[in-house]
């Protein structure tokens, strides 16, 4: 079974509430863009591709608000400046959110219309990515390989199959015999809902914390480590969870492959590397309480959301269009190419 995490019908956004999973399955209906605003700041909805699909979405309803007392237009603007500054480290929301801008009229109904429409293509075509990373994904899950992932890259973060994770849905359902490590990934724990979405699919998933990473790497004949991202630079640099950069390192010192699923609406060619990324600084709380337990001493907390890894720890990027290396040559042609 794969949890849709993202629902829209009738001028209701409906939300699978992420951040109560795994023990409960609950859903959040949205009716009005400041809640779907706060949907993606407190990460009921979350990852790259989800909170793009969901800002699209939320400019939808905030169309479907709109009840005249000012300038359209100029509403709209608001409504998408407050989604805009939810959550600042993915593309995917700025890249969604700048595709509504071209739809926007002065005509309120003909807009909300051409809305529904591009919120469901984002959503159709993100579809489509994850199944196109996941078939040239597929040649690396041989019989029995083992992976490690981080974060969660899956279902539960787009509006399918997910990136890192569509290669091991697709293999599943091949009846190829393979083993995913999923380490927790601390703060927020994302990696335990890839571990919760991969069992649901009776996947053979592992739990291990973030800093058994490396004796994974060290102890067993890791295939390679595949993960998702959050942003990628023009130069192949690539920008993911906290915890993403030391797993790299450890699988260049181990020699184990090092992939990104990296669909191309996560490019962002207008920064040069992944130093020019704003990493998102998230609230304290989340590493000095878990579920309202206090497991911290009462001092400093740096707590960013997100890591840099450079491109030469990368092998490859899993686009929809194959796997390229991370580097700006290789990127620069294949956008030409999808240009074309
Ligand atoms: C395909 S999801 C990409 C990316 O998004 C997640 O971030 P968050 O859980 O903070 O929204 C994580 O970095 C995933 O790897």
């Amino acid at each position: 079974m794969i949890l849709q995490s993202i629902q829209y019908k009738d001028g209701v956004l409906t939300l699978l509430d992420q951040t109560k999973l795994p023990h409960d399955i609950q859903y959040v209906d949205c009716t009005d863009y400041e809640a779907v605003a706060v949907a993606i700041e407190d990460m009921i909805v979350r990852g790259a591709p989800a909170i793009g699909i969901t800002a699209a979405y939320g400019v939808v309803i905030g169309a479907l608000q709109y009840n005249g007392d000012k300038d359209f237009k100029i509403y709209m603007q608001d409504v998408i400046t407050r989604l805009s500054n939810t959550r600042p480290t993915a593309i995917n929301l700025l890249w969604a959110l700048g595709r509504t801008k071209e739809v926007i009229t002065e005509d309120v109904n003909q807009t909300i219309v051409a809305l529904e429409n591009l919120a469901q293509h984002i959503y159709e075509e993100d579809k489509s990515i994850n199944d196109r990373i996941g078939k040239h994904t597929l040649p690396l899950i041989k019989p029995n390989s083992t992976f490690i992932t981080h974060c969660n890259p899956g279902s539960l973060a787009t509006s399918a199959l997910g990136t890192a994770t569509a290669g091991f849905y697709l293999a599943h359902a091949q009846e190829i015999p393979f083993k995913v490590f999923s380490d927790e990934t601390r703060p927020r724990f994302q990696g335990a809902l890839t571990a919760f979405e991969l069992s649901q699919a009776g996947i053979d998933v592992t739990t291990i914390t973030d800093s058994t990473t490396a004796t994974v790497l060290q102890q067993q004949d890791v295939t390679a480590v595949i993960v998702g991202c959050d942003r990628v630079a023009l130069n192949g640099d690539v920008v993911n969870k906290i915890g993403t950069l030391p797993l790299a390192i450890a699988a260049k010192f181990y020699n184990v492959p090092f992939y990104v699923a990296a669909p191309t609406p996560t490019f962002d060619l207008t920064v040069s590397s992944g130093d020019a990324i704003p990493i998102e600084a998230r609230n304290t709380r989340e590493v000095t309480h878990i579920y309202d337990n206090k497991v911290a001493a009462d001092v400093a907390v740096y707590n960013p959301a997100f890591d840099i890894t450079p491109n030469s720890l990368i092998t490859g990027l899993i686009t929809e269009h194959g796997i390229i290396e991370a580097q700006e040559q290789a990127i620069t042609k294949l956008f030409e190419e999808i240009k074309a």
